[in-house]
């Protein structure tokens, strides 16, 4: 097998959180496709994430759906141990499940209750899943990838959506600090920050179809002609999973065709 048709992550172990939905899916069926052997598809989705693990998985590639609400680390702790005993080994942590807030969340109509939730699944989440996918890496002397979802709401303010904005300003956060502790053990940790893309979440929140939303968020980008799509992402997440981006740790990958250029 040469370079060129080499799998980049040949027999690797990928737990994707939110894995049942966008960008998640997307990314599984890509780390499918480059030779990922062990796929868990970890989301609260129960229907659809079996749909999608089972229409995933392959001779060469188990994957399995768990479900596990990143909000309750006990779940995450179980998700992650149970992957490795049955697996034996962590290689991939794409912590990525993510929610919007019902209402604007504009300062002056601030909802607490929504926060609370929102900071649970966007930030807690990810706390919980960083750390328990590092402690499994280190444990077994795995020189890992961690890769979080981010948003380009992570690096600037937003004019509504102020809990979602905040949240994945820490987000950042949590990828530089890890990535700085987690080096010592070989552990790489990076985010990958997209600009809208038309999924589940954002189609919901903006009411609108697919077509109708990647109108809007087209409208903001420097690149014309063509769509962000859940495979950008995806194309962005599989380089941060494999070697290719060996030397890579602390960084935040924009996907947002020069939306903050
Ligand atoms: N779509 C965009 O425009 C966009 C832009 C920037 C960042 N993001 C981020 O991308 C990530 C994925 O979003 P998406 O657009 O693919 O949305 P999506 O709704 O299609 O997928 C999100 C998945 O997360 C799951 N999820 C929600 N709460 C969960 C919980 N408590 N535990 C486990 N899983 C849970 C959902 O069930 C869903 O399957 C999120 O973190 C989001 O903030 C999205």
């Amino acid at each position: 097998m040469t370079s060129l048709t080499k799998k980049k992550l040949a027999g690797k172990v990928a737990i994707i959180t939110g894995g049942a939905s966008g960008i998640g899916e997307a990314t599984a069926r890509l780390f499918a496709d480059h030779g990922a052997g062990t796929i868990i598809i970890a989301d609260i989705q129960d229907e659809l994430g079996h749909q999608v693990a089972t229409s995933i998985a392959t001779p060469d590639c188990i994957c399995t759906y768990v479900h596990c609400d990143v909000s309750d680390e006990d779940q995450v702790k179980s998700l992650v141990e149970s992957t490795v005993q049955n697996h034996g080994k962590l290689d991939i942590m794409f912590s990525n499940a993510g929610i919007l807030s019902k209402s604007d969340q504009t300062v002056l109509d601030f909802d607490f209750t929504q926060f609370d939730r929102l900071m649970a699944i966007n930030v807690r989440g990810m706390v919980a899943c960083v750390k328990e996918a590092a402690r499994a890496m280190v444990e077994g002397r795995v020189r890992g990838s961690i890769i979080c979802t981010a948003s380009v709401a992570a690096s600037q303010g937003t004019k509504r959506r102020t809990d979602y904005c905040m949240s994945k300003h820490a987000v950042l956060g949590l990828v530089r600090s890890a990535s700085k502790q987690l080096g010592v053990h070989g552990i790489r940790v990076n985010c990958v920050s997209p600009n809208g893309v038309a999924t589940p979440l954002t189609c919901g929140a903006h009411e609108k179809s697919v077509e109708e939303v990647e109108g809007i968020y087209e409208a903001k980008m420097v690149l014309k002609g063509v769509h962000l799509r859940a495979g950008h992402v995806a194309d962005a997440v599989l380089f941060l999973a494999s070697n290719e981006s060996e030397l890579i740790t602390g960084h935040d990958l924009l996907v947002d065709g020069g939306f903050q250029a």
